[in-house]
């Protein structure tokens, strides 16, 4: 994201150039030209683009010139190749050009002294053409966060890897990971460790220094064996239960020096979780304008559910021209299909437990920043 507005220090295009190619000519020498008769030039130059001598043009006879290519002075338009009979020496034009024909005028993209970009751009494909053809080599920027995603688990297993019964795939890992990145934060996915705390506080102390936000997923309820919440609540960490489903419980707090905040290891608390607390809050830090998902009012396709004093985020199908919403899949936090058809979450409020089709809800747009 630029940090400041960029200025143009040169005009875009920074010359008058040929958007055909053709023949540079004054359109006075040929206004008589048609099929029947053609006006016949003398070729007294061949300019391909980056040729940098730039003669000029003599009154009567035309300059052989190819796209992008500078457009001598004299001449006040192009005739492409196709409508002559494409000489080298002479050439036949076929018709009479309009004055200023096929003529890119130099500043007409932009003119030197404009803003080009301003500050807050995320600066995706075209701000980085327009940055480089400016000639800019270097922007300042606001750097992204740095984050590390650790997954723990004594059951997970590297997909691709052979599975015994009980054990599962690793999957929280790519997603959060990929959900910082989609957030504009930078990401070092760590391999996964066990439920050893040992292990753990390790890794965790050997990565930390590298990252300004910490992520890790599981380990935090309320079971033995929960390495997260064991190894961390003597180092700052506070741990606690949200009135949210998915996503009950959280931690968070500041581990030597690098903030960290504990996701449940259930993949849709995970990701649900990420939306609620580390999306804005990354986006927040970094500056980026829309630190929020877009919220959108959306009529209910059918009935709802939701626990008493809980506030309950559903998956769900929303249809923008229709201003509808479909919840998709029980409210249960394992189910990643659901998670993977839905395109925004349903936000039902902590005082509602029964809402009917046609009800107004409030949803959040995941295809939107
Ligand atoms: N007695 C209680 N049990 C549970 C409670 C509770 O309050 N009392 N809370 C439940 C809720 S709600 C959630 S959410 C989970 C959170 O548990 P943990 O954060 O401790 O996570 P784990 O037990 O490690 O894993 C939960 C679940 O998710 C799977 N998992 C974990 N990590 C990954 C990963 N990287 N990739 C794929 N799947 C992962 C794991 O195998 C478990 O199935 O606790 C409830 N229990
Ligand atoms: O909080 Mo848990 O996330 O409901 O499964």
């Amino acid at each position: 994201m630029l940090a400041r507005d960029v200025v143009a220090t040169r005009a875009l295009p920074g010359f008058d150039n040929s958007a055909m190619d053709g023949y540079a000519v004054r359109a006075a020498d040929t206004e008589t030209a048609n099929t029947e008769t053609p006006v016949v030039l003398p070729v007294a130059e061949d300019i391909p683009a980056g040729r940098t001598d730039g003669p000029p043009l003599e009154a009567g006879t035309a300059h052989r010139i190819m796209t992008g290519a500078a457009l001598p002075n004299g001449a006040d338009a192009v005739v492409p190749v196709e409508l002559t009979d494409g000489g080298t020496t002479s050439v036949a034009i076929h018709q009479a050009p309009r004055l200023g024909q096929h003529v890119r005028r130099a500043g007409e993209d932009i003119s030197a002294g404009a803003v080009a970009l301003r500050r807050g751009q995320v600066l995706g494909a075209p701000h980085l053409a327009l940055l480089s053809a400016l000639g800019y080599a270097t922007a300042p920027v606001i750097p992204p966060i740095r984050t590390i995603v650790l997954s723990t688990g004594s059951e997970l297993v590297a997909p691709g890897q052979p599975l015994r019964r009980g054990e599962i795939y690793e999957s929280n890992g790519i997603m959060l990971a990929t959900a910082v990145r989609e957030a504009g934060g930078e990401a070092a996915q760590l391999r996964f460790v066990s439920d050893d705390p040992g292990e753990f506080l390790h890794t965790l102390r050997n990565r930390a220094p590298e990252a300004d936000l910490i992520i890790t997923s599981g380990g935090v309820s309320a079971g033995a064996y929960e390495v997260v919440k064991d190894s961390l609540a003597q180092h700052g960490v506070e741990f606690l239960k949200v009135a949210m489903q998915p996503g009950m419980p959280q931690g968070c707090g500041v581990f030597e020096n690098t903030p960290i905040v504990t996701l449940p290891g259930n993949p849709v608390s995970a990701l649900v979780s990420f939306e609620v607390f580390i999306r804005p809050a990354l986006r927040r830090a970094m500056g980026l304008p829309s630190v929020s998902r877009p919220v959108i009012k959306a009529e209910l396709t059918e009935p709802v559910r939701s626990p008493a004093g809980k506030r309950q985020f559903r998956r769900g199908v929303l249809d923008r021209g229709r201003g509808t919403v479909k919840p998709i899949g029980p409210p249960a936090s394992h189910h990643l299909r659901w998670l993977a058809s839905a395109n925004c979450l349903v936000d039902v409020p902590e005082g509602s437990t029964d809402l009917n089709a046609g009800d107004a809800v409030t949803v959040w747009d995941l295809e939107s920043d």
